[in-house]
């Protein structure tokens, strides 16, 4: 029988040569993370019948109970990217500081720092509801064989190399991008082989889905307030279809391939906002981007923004470019 699909192994190797920095180092990256995937994939799916799901007890930097399935994910995509010795340095939403990765012995030529959300979407974990793993890689900006420093990691979106997705749900599936348009691969779990499933994904230009958390509708701010009821409003091609499933990466991976756009305003709750700028925004913005689609806090364009911490929060506005840019006018005129 012949294969119609081609492995993400493959894909990787014929494809490496279009990446400007190709030395295959990032391909034994995206590698190894598609190995951490498969690993997290498997206790993700059994969750419930092992002792995985719940609380682990302690709380992570940004005082959020950590669950088990965080923790577990955490330190498997940590130890596999460090057994390989692939990277110089990784931050993660579950570890207060950056961990660097004998960045100080002067033969580790690794060039790579990784920003990884090991578990998105943890809320749902326990109900069964589709949860992921966000990553994003930077070339360090310090030199070779001296320690990483947090200059590493706070790069501007716009500096990333690569970025991508796993999404845990009725299929298991890895979505990235190299700067070279966006590609989502399918796990076979029969044999543990990812498939390029959707080539070249794009957003539509327009949809007619909005994903907020509605429940915290009063205190959003009015230019939000009024998008959302411009969405709710009968004329022309709306209203709007509401949905939202409360896992970042899910409701992004359902809207590029529909249609629709994402909000996590700021409000009177939180601020900032609540996804993390490094390792949430910055990565689906990349992908956003190269999927034909926009993402920005509202105003400014999210790859744009200068880091300034580790787990900084943003306002996140994202999809579809043209449902964003009206968000954006709401904005701009309230
Ligand atoms: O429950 P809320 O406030 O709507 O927040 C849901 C959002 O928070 C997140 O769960 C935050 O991510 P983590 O689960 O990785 O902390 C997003 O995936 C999701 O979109
Ligand atoms: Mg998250
Ligand atoms: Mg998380």
């Amino acid at each position: 029988m012949s294969r119609t699909h081609q492995t993400l192994g493959e894909f990787i190797i014929e494809n490496q040569t279009s990446f400007k920095y190709s030395s295959g180092e990032l391909s034994s990256l995206i590698n190894s993370i598609r190995l951490a995937a498969k690993v997290v994939n498997y206790e993700v799916n059994k969750a419930g019948l092992v002792d995985i799901i719940g609380a682990a007890g302690d709380r992570n930097i940004q005082g959020e109970d950590q669950q088990k399935l965080d923790v577990y994910a955490n330190e498997k995509f940590i130890q596999t990217m460090t057994n390989r010795n692939i990277v110089c340095g990784i931050a993660s939403e579950e570890e207060d500081d950056f961990i660097a990765i004998n960045s100080q012995d002067e033969n580790h030529q690794n060039k790579y720092v990784v920003l990884i959300d090991p578990l998105d979407g943890s809320s749902n974990i326990d109900v069964n509801v589709s949860v992921g793993t966000i990553f994003s890689i930077y070339r360090r900006v310090t030199p070779i064989g001296t320690p990483v420093t947090i200059e590493d990691f706070l790069q501007p979106g716009n500096q990333q190399v690569a970025a991508g997705y796993v999404v845990y749900g009725t299929s298991t599936m890895l979505v990235y991008t190299t700067g070279d348009g966006v590609n989502g691969f399918t796990l076979n779990p029969a044999i543990g082989t990812f498939y390029l499933s959707h080539p070249n994904m794009e957003f539509p230009v327009d949809g007619q889905i909005y994903s907020v958390n509605e429940g915290n509708y009063i205190h959003f701010p009015q230019g939000i307030k009024n998008y959302i009821k411009y969405c709710q409003m009968e004329e022309g091609d709306r209203p709007y279809t509401s949905r939202y499933i409360g896992s970042l990466v899910s409701d992004f991976h359902r809207n590029m391939i529909k249609g629709g756009i994402y909000l996590y305003p700021k409000s009177s709750l939180n601020a900032k906002g609540k996804l993390r700028l490094l390792y949430e925004c910055n990565p689906m913005a990349f992908l956003a981007e190269q999927a034909n689609g926009k993402a920005s806090d509202g105003n400014q364009r999210i790859l744009d923004i200068q880091p300034t911490e580790l787990h900084e929060r943003v306002p996140f506005v994202c999809g579809s470019r043209n449902m964003v840019e009206k968000c954006e006018e709401f904005i701009r005129n309230a």
